[in-house]
């Protein structure tokens, strides 16, 4: 008998090492593949999850967004006896999945706040049906905090042998430290203490390794097999674009984009705010882009109707918050512009990966303007580490010195050097500056704030060292003669490196950002100290740097420094 169970551990190694070997499964699961699914062969990584999983195993899978998740286990569903548990956070994720499962006739069934009286009792009876004909049931992670009938049900089920999968979407959501924190998550380890023989498959397109280490404990598995496929979506082109807090014509720029580079083509401008989707929407319509707002605040229907033409390509671009995200699911989005940086690296990758599913090349272009680092950072101040992953994002648009794609890549513990990126970024040639005697003149402007007890937020930081503060001041500090964004990449690169730190008031109405010293301030006074920072490139061609981009650039890199070197 041991020797049995030892040749069929080497086997199932075997065979998911080498996925072409046949399984007990193998045929239908080609089959099913192509008679229900439609499609004809299986993506990176889906085939290897689906045989782990149909071989009992606990399993995280970690795929971009995109990429064919479901599949992973909506296949094994298809092929197995009883049922699959799928919980999924949203009820309109829900209601996308059912909806395609129909159109394939696959039979599945949901459970949530909003199903009807009748609909739950009828679910509920057929869970423990040998005859019954659905082949996964949909839950809301609620559902299993809240209903005691639901998870009796699913103890008969299983001790019934009915329950044959257990599928957790979106598992990040169960860690604290993911960027989706959703607390019913949290009590989900009840579903592998009560049915320790049920595989259970995680599934996520944004966990970091601590985010699924604090999730496997969470979920209760002992011992996962983790599975990731590789995130550097190589049809993507990343391109960072500055926002003057002067005069900002980002929407110019942007319509202009719209207009030429994608003409009659289908893309998303995300936004800060609700207000920022109406009046961004209403000034891209202005200028003759055919664009709809969409946020939170609308009701379900117009939502909905701008959402379906949309996907119908009635609606060119949608403006939205990130109330527009999960289980978007067009294959040809040749643009993802952010008119505002995202709060996390995360949170960009996957708002911005909706570009390109399709696999054909996209552009995912954010705009970056200072000001809008300090009302991201009061948004997200009450946030685990909220200000240290906006900061990342920061460093993201800031950075001149390594590839996007390499940025990106160091938050999915990946490592994609520059040929991995094949000049798909903007990123690609640089100068060096040294900012020294900037960083004396600014840390002296904070320093001095601080002597006369008062604080002073980045606004007012930039505008003293511009000299446009009161006279008497004015006199007491070395002011400068460099443009305002030229000013603003200082105090943020300043930021970045520690020589300026965040230091928060707040007031029952609303949170102050001010600027302090940072730890690393001291360091000025000693002369032999340097500090140079990396300047983002002027253009290569007229396609890809805005003329104002041009026209800063090339003032900052003939006016400003007295040290510049290329690399
Ligand atoms: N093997 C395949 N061949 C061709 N298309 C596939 C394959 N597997 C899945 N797809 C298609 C089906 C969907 O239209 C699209 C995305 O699949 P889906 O399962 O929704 O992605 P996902 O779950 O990884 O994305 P998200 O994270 O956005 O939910 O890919």
């Amino acid at each position: 008998n041991q020797l049995n169970i030892l040749l069929y551990c080497i086997l199932t190694c075997l065979n998911v090492f080498f996925p072409n070997l046949d399984f007990s499964w193998s045929t239908e699961l080609e089959q099913n593949l192509k008679d229900v699914f439609q499609l004809s062969t299986f993506r990176p990584l889906q085939l290897k999850a689906i045989n782990l999983s149909m071989s009992g195993k606990d399993l995280f899978l970690v795929m971009p967004t995109g990429r064919g998740k479901s599949l992973c286990y909506q296949l094994p569903a298809v092929c197995s006896e009883g049922f699959t548990l799928v919980v999924t956070p949203l009820v309109s994720l829900m209601e996308d999945q059912l909806m395609y499962l129909k159109s394939i006739d696959v039979e599945a069934v949901s459970l949530n706040a909003s199903s009807s009286k009748e609909h739950a009792k009828m679910v509920l009876a057929e869970m423990t049906d040998s005859k019954a004909p659905f082949k996964l049931l949909y839950v809301t992670p609620e559902k299993i905090a809240k209903s005691k009938l639901l998870m009796s049900r699913l103890e008969k089920a299983y001790n019934a042998g009915r329950l044959s999968r257990i599928a957790v979407d979106e598992v990040h959501c169960c860690s604290q430290w993911g960027h989706d924190f959703r607390p019913d998550y949290k009590l989900l380890g009840i579903l592998k203490r009560q049915f320790p023989k049920v595989p259970l498959l995680g599934l996520t397109a944004t966990a970091t390794g601590s985010v699924l280490k604090d999730c496997q404990k969470i979920l209760c598995v002992p011992e996962p097999i983790t599975l990731t496929a590789s995130f550097n979506r190589t049809n993507l082109y990343y391109e960072v674009r500055l926002k003057d807090s002067n005069s900002d014509d980002s929407v110019s720029d942007i319509s202009a984009l719209i207009k030429e580079r994608y003409k009659d083509q289908s893309g998303i401008v995300y936004v800060f705010s609700q207000k920022d989707a109406e009046t961004v929407s209403a000034d891209l319509q202005g200028k003759g882009v055919n664009a709809s707002p969409y946020h939170a605040n609308m009701n379900p229907e117009d939502k909905s109707q701008v959402h379906r033409k949309w996907a119908t390509n009635k609606i060119q671009v949608v403006v939205a918050t990130v109330a527009f995200g999960m289980g978007i699911d067009k294959a040809d989005v040749r643009f993802v512009i952010h008119h505002t940086i995202s709060k996390s690296i995360e949170n960009y990758y996957q708002e911005s990966g909706r570009a390109g599913r399709d696999d054909k090349p996209a552009d995912c272009i954010v705009y970056f303007g200072f000001n809008d680092i300090f009302r991201i950072s009061t948004m997200v101040v009450m946030e685990n580490v909220g200000q240290q992953k906006l900061l990342t994002m920061v460093d993201y648009c800031q950075n001149v010195d390594r590839c996007r794609r390499s940025v990106i890549a160091v938050h999915f513990d990946e490592v994609w050097d520059d040929e991995g990126c094949n000049e798909m970024c903007d990123v690609c040639h640089y100068i060096t500056v040294d900012i020294t005697q900037h960083a004396k003149d600014v840390v002296q402007i904070v320093e001095l704030a601080g002597s006369l007890d008062e604080k002073l937020t980045p606004l007012k930081v930039t505008e003293a060292w511009m000299g446009k503060g009161p006279a008497k001041r004015r006199k007491m500090i070395q002011t400068t003669t460099l443009s305002r964004l030229e000013v603003e990449a200082i105090i943020t690169s300043l930021l970045l490196q520690g020589y300026l730190s965040e230091d928060f008031s707040f007031t029952p109405y609303t949170t102050y950002f001010y600027l302090k010293l940072g730890g690393k301030a001291p360091l000025l006074k000693n002369q032999s100290h340097s500090i140079t920072m990396k300047m983002r490139r002027t253009g290569l061609d007229a396609n890809t740097v805005s003329t104002t981009q041009q026209t800063v650039q090339e003032s900052f890199r003939q006016e400003a420094f007295g040290c510049i070197s290329r690399d």
